[in-house]
């Protein structure tokens, strides 16, 4: 492929002198040995904010996590704050994972925010994401960030973005920051040079603070107390999880906590696993194979940045198998909900939230007890947005999503997998005093409910030419969607592009009632639903199956689960993603 003009420009820029000599090297190498399409992909466009805030593949370029793309997002972000605050004193929290460069990429940021006048209060070591957001509001600071790309593989990292509330940017700071960002035309303009004095080192004692927090949270001490040797296997995953979801069990009253030792320290190169996801089946193995090993009652799994939980449980044959965000998320809510109904705590105001792309089953649990609930789009900003919009008004008890993230109460205002480690102990703990598993608790919650069964697709497709083919697919999927799925008629088509939902029957349209986004949905009269979207934060596109069967009982759950399976993979041949 030729290289464009405005690619061939930026190469030749990130070839001066204001960039270092090893950047310059490596760029050089792909020029020498005329490997365009590298270069096209790591010149071809700028870093973006995603879901997540800023990722991607650390390396040298434009589109490359690196000093400089950084450097300009964080001189970018300074700016942008002095002109959002411009009559106090600005201070912004800092944390970062464990990934390579993680720490190192923190101090530069540290010392850009302190070059330009604001205070930065950097975390001594790697903490979990939710610990940042709490760190904001109870530093009182007007921003915050994290160094990591999440559970993405070891090659990326990134920036994730706070506001003065403690959730991340959403628009219409996401969109002025990069404003500002793509301002800086210069490397020049980047203060690099840090200011010791405004550089403060936080760390037990917001770990403290937020700890306390932690263990408010917790519903019913007694029962944990009288199962304080419930079984549990954590991992951290090589994560920053290790600094936090220890002391917060044990906060709970938990005593019997083994920690998969080969996953136990931090390490950015992710040894003992592909993907440093708990969504993954082979990133959970060691934990499962412990827990086999011990004959323990749960496992818990968290990502590099502790804002994803992964749950193992043993299922009624004795065997350990995974919970996937739905049903995780579909049991913290009905736990919470149910033991607020009971213990008299219910408030008429009460709310809870998810994604569209979430199972429906939280909305039955909110329905069943009364309480209201929204759905936004994917992003925990989104769910973070409505508990900041409904301040005063409304009390935020719980929300989730299907990618493994969710949130008790709003003194952390992002996915808390500390928090919810404890949480998920807890109900396991609750569970087994009245002689039932987790699982056990799910399949009944299905009987009430009934059986929702969801499964999720992605296609990575990466690069420019990725980029395009998944813009490609959208497009056909809106030029000729489905007409029937598993037997059953589409009849309702949800375009969060264009805003609307297109009722087939009554050919009515009506308003999503969030923002735009590039979103399909496509609903049966049978009740099952397929969403389509590329993914924010990776080069993927994801398809998300949610098929619902009535159940009678407990006895006709493995039939039923079975037949709903059938029908998703008959909806994935349809739609030939395999
Ligand atoms: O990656 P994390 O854990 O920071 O999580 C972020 O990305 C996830 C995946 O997003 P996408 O489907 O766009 O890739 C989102 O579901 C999540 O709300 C967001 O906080
Ligand atoms: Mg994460």
């Amino acid at each position: 492929m030729a290289l464009s003009p405005a690619v061939q420009q930026r190469i030749d820029t990130w070839l001066t002198p204001a960039y270092d000599a090893d950047t310059q090297a490596e760029i050089k190498q792909l020029v020498d040995s005329h490997q365009d399409d590298a270069l096209n992909d790591a010149f071809y466009r700028s870093l973006e904010f995603g879901t997540g805030g800023l990722r991607g593949l650390m390396g040298a370029g434009s589109n490359r996590m690196n000093r400089y793309t950084l450097g300009m997002a964080a001189q970018g972000l300074s700016n942008y704050l002095k002109q959002s605050f411009p009559n106090e004193p600005i201070s912004a929290a800092i944390a970062h994972d464990s990934r390579n460069n993680s720490r190192k990429f923190a101090e530069l940021v540290a010392n850009i925010f302190s070059a330009n006048g604001i205070t930065a209060y950097l975390f001594d070591d790697l903490r979990p994401t939710p610990e940042l957001s709490f760190a904001i509001r109870h530093l009182g600071c007007q921003s915050g960030c994290v160094i990591t790309a999440s559970h993405n593989p070891k090659e990326y990292n990134g920036f994730k973005v706070y506001w003065n509330d403690g959730a991340q940017v959403v628009s219409p700071h996401d969109t002025n920051i990069i404003t500002e960002v793509n301002k800086i035309t210069d490397v020049s303009e980047v203060k690099f040079e840090g200011n010791p004095n405004l550089i403060h080192i936080i760390g037990k004692e917001v770990d403290d603070a937020y700890l306390a927090e932690v263990k408010k949270l917790s519903i019913d001490p007694a029962a944990v107390r009288a199962q304080h040797d419930l079984g549990i296997v954590y991992t951290p995953l090589h994560g920053s999880g290790v600094k936090l979801v220890p002391p917060a069990l044990a906060e709970f009253g938990f005593t019997n906590v083994s920690l998969v030792q080969a996953q136990a320290t931090p390490d950015g190169n992710f040894p003992t696993v592909q993907s440093p996801n708990p969504e993954e089946k082979s990133a959970m193995q060691l934990a499962l194979d412990q827990a086999k090993a011990q004959n323990a009652d749960l496992v818990l799994a968290t990502d590099p940045d502790a804002d994803r939980v992964g749950v193992g449980v043993k299922n009624d044959q004795g065997e350990w198998v995974l919970l996937n965000g739905n049903q995780t998320a579909a049991l913290l809510t009905h736990y919470i909900l149910s033991a607020r109904a009971r213990t008299g705590k219910h408030q008429p105001h009460d709310f809870i939230v998810y994604t569209i792309v979430t199972s429906e089953i939280l909305g039955d649990i909110a329905h069943h007890y009364g309480v209201t609930y929204y759905r936004t789009l994917t992003g925990f900003k989104y769910i973070a947005g409505l508990i900041r919009e409904l301040m005063g008004q409304q009390q935020y008890i719980c929300g989730g999503e299907e990618s493994y993230g969710f949130l008790i109460g709003d003194f952390v205002r992002d996915k808390d997998a500390v928090s919810a480690c404890a949480l998920v102990a807890e109900m396991a703990a609750v569970a087994k005093a009245q002689g039932r598993t987790l699982y056990e608790e799910m399949q009944r919650m299905y009987t009430q409910f009934g059986l929702y069964v969801e499964d999720l697709i992605s296609l990575t497709k990466k690069g420019q030419r990725g980029a395009e083919e998944i813009q490609e697919m959208m497009k056909n999927l809106r030029q000729n969607p489905p007409k029937s799925l598993a037997g059953s008629p589409v009849v309702e088509i949800r375009d969060y592009q264009t805003g609307k939902l297109h009722n087939l029957q009554t050919g009515t349209e009506t308003p999503t009632g969030v923002e735009s986004s590039n979103v399909l949905q496509f609903l049966t009269a049978a009740g099952d639903k397929v969403s389509a979207r590329p993914s924010g934060t990776e080069p993927k596109i994801k398809f998300y199956f949610s098929v619902k069967e009535p159940l009678a009982s407990i006895a006709d759950y493995e039939p039923t689960h079975k037949k709903a399976e059938a029908k998703i993979k008959q909806i994935i041949e349809e739609m030939q993603l395999q």
